[in-house]
């Protein structure tokens, strides 16, 4: 006998959850250079960064379905706009290429994460291209990128001596084309191909005839990214012979120029959100919205993946039998807590599983609200389809997977209602337009529309607007799952991954634990 459930129930849990005490003791194993290793102890602000900018690249930056509604820009336009920017508009070369520039750095770390991409070569040409290329460098360098910089035909104006030397103060390499290795693919995951931008005319010359031609021997590795214009393409016609480079991410600025319309690539991002509304009067510029803070947004469509190659390799500390609590409760409550502080989204966000008199399964998320020695809760309405599950057969299944930290738990159980007065409780903790919307909502039911609901809230809204108590509806309560199974995966290398199963016997208050085959 491992351990006693009785022994479990003399320690005190609270009933809804609280806020995470103190950070669970280290885990073993350094931080490892792959996505998706991970330590504890060490990945903790990377994690909760690692969200956010998931957050970001899944929600906020908005996706432009239909590329018809921006506008491309003639190459006269391109340099008018300049010229207007930099002349009655009070804008300098200077600030323009800064945020150019890191427009490009944000958009190449949107799309390619510093983990597995972290080699990046930027060639730069002698014009503000080449320029926009020094600076997305330097952000590069500080995102946490290695670059490196092949700058030929240096202008020796102040400008560029200045980015030049803020690179060498950050001990960014600079290679010359003669040492340049043939094969840019041993060396680098990225290149920035900040060669030629709007200005560029006629057939490239040496030494930048040399590099396009190498660009485009490379295969899938490394990545390149153009800046503005892939360079080498005439500027309107874009890649009339057919035979120019074909870059696999394409940062137009300001806005698109026109040869951005025979782009094929995965990725078009638009950067330089700086436009003043009086250049976009102007020039008829429809340009889509940057999202939150963004310096980018994505435009044109997302790109075609091929979802039988899409997988993930799980890298993990081990999951043993001698480091895991004896009671499932607190092991959940351990786990919990780490997902908790590394701040992943909706932790509480649970599957649950029901199935009917018909033995018919059903699933569907719902929000955990608190745990401990006597179950797992959640609320709902009575009368919806996994309220008549429950009532049908009560039991069900509950499904954790906490994505960034290759975990999840699956626990299963007898299900009952908890008290009125306990549900009550809840109830009237909620905002009040939960409240009102649990009253609006026959869940489950066929509605005719969403006006139906929304006239019923805004009546409702109205009738309490003095702020007196909101009656909770017979129909809504909680649920608690008494669990008698638990299973704690941790993703592992090769499919191989730890799976420890709690498990309780008729009649016996002991848990067992044993490990399954992946
Ligand atoms: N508001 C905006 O939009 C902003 C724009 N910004 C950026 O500025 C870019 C436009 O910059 P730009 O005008 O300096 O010209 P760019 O294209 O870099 O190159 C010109 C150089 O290349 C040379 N060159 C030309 N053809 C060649 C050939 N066949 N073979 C060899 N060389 C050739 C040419 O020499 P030339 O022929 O004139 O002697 C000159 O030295 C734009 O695309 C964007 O990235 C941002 O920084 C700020 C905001
Ligand atoms: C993350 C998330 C959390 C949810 N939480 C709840 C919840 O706590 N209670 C609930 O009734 N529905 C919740 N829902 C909505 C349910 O998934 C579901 O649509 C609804 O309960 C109706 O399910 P049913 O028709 O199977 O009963 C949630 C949905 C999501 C995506
Ligand atoms: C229909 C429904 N009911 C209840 C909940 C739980 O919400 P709350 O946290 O307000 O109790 C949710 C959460 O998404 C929901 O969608
Ligand atoms: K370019």
């Amino acid at each position: 006998m491992r351990s006693s459930m009785r022994r479990v129930t003399t320690m005190t849990f609270s009933f809804l959850l609280q806020s995470s005490p103190p950070l669970p003791p280290v885990l073993p194993k350094p931080l490892l250079s792959h996505e998706h290793r991970y330590s504890l102890s060490s990945i903790l602000p990377l994690l909760t960064q690692r969200s956010r900018l998931r957050t970001l690249s899944t929600k906020s930056i908005p996706i432009m379905q239909d590329s018809t509604s921006v506008s491309y820009l003639s190459q006269r336009e391109a340099a008018e706009i300049d010229e207007t920017l930099m002349g009655p508009l009070g804008f300098s070369v200077d600030q323009l290429m800064e945020l150019a520039g890191l427009s490009v750095a944000t958009s190449v770390a949107e799309v390619y994460k510093p983990s597995e991409y972290s080699r990046v070569l930027a060639i730069c040409g002698p014009g503000n291209n080449g320029g926009d290329g020094l600076v997305a460098a330097r952000h590069l360098h500080h995102f946490g990128y290695k670059p490196s910089i092949c700058y030929p035909k240096r202008t020796p104006k102040s400008l560029y001596t200045g980015l030049v030397t803020q690179l060498e103060s950050l001990s960014v390499p600079f290679v010359s084309v003669d040492d340049l290795p043939e094969d840019l693919s041993k060396d680098f995951d990225v290149i920035i191909d900040a060669i030629f931008g709007f200005s560029f005319h006629g057939a490239p010359r040496p030494p930048f005839d040399d590099i396009i031609r190498r660009l485009l021997s490379l295969q899938k590795r490394p990545v390149i990214v153009s800046v503005d214009i892939p360079s080498g393409w005439h500027v309107e016609e874009g890649d009339n012979e057919g035979g120019g480079i074909k870059p696999d991410m394409l940062v137009s600025l300001t806005a698109p120029k026109l040869c951005a319309k025979r782009f094929c690539g995965p990725h078009h991002f638009l950067g330089g959100r700086f436009v003043p509304p009086s250049v976009a009067e102007k020039y008829k510029l429809e340009l889509p919205s940057y999202p939150g803070t963004s310096m980018c947004v994505r435009i044109g469509k997302p790109p075609k993946v091929d979802i039988s190659a899409m997988r993930v390799n799980y890298v993990s500390p081990e999951l043993l039998e001698d480091q895991v609590e004896s009671y499932p409760i607190l092991q959940f409550r351990k786990w919990f807590d780490e997902a908790v502080a590394a701040g992943l989204r909706e932790t509480n966000a649970m599957a649950l599983s029901t199935t009917n008199k018909d033995r018919k399964p059903s699933s569907r998320m719902v929000l955990l609200k608190g745990f401990d020695e006597n179950g797992f809760v959640w609320f709902t309405n009575y009368e919806s389809k996994k309220g008549s599950d429950l009532s049908e057969n009560p039991f069900a299944a509950l499904l954790f997977y906490w994505e960034d930290m290759n975990r999840q738990v699956r626990i299963e159980g007898a299900v009952e209602r908890i008290s009125e007065e306990e549900s009550e409780t809840y109830y009237h903790s909620r905002p009040r337009g939960s409240q009102i919307g649990a009253i609006v909502s026959k869940q489950s039911s066929v509605v005719s529309g969403r006006h139906v609901l929304y006239d019923e809230y805004e009546e409702l809204t109205k009738k309490y607007s003095d702020g007196s108590v909101i009656p909770k509806p017979k129909n809504w309560g909680g649920f608690r799952l008494k669990p008698n199974l638990f299973e704690f995966w941790q993703g592992q290398p090769s499919r191989l991954h730890d799976r420890l199963q709690y498990s309780l016997q008729e009649g016996n208050p002991a848990w067992i634990i044993r490990r399954l085959a992946p």
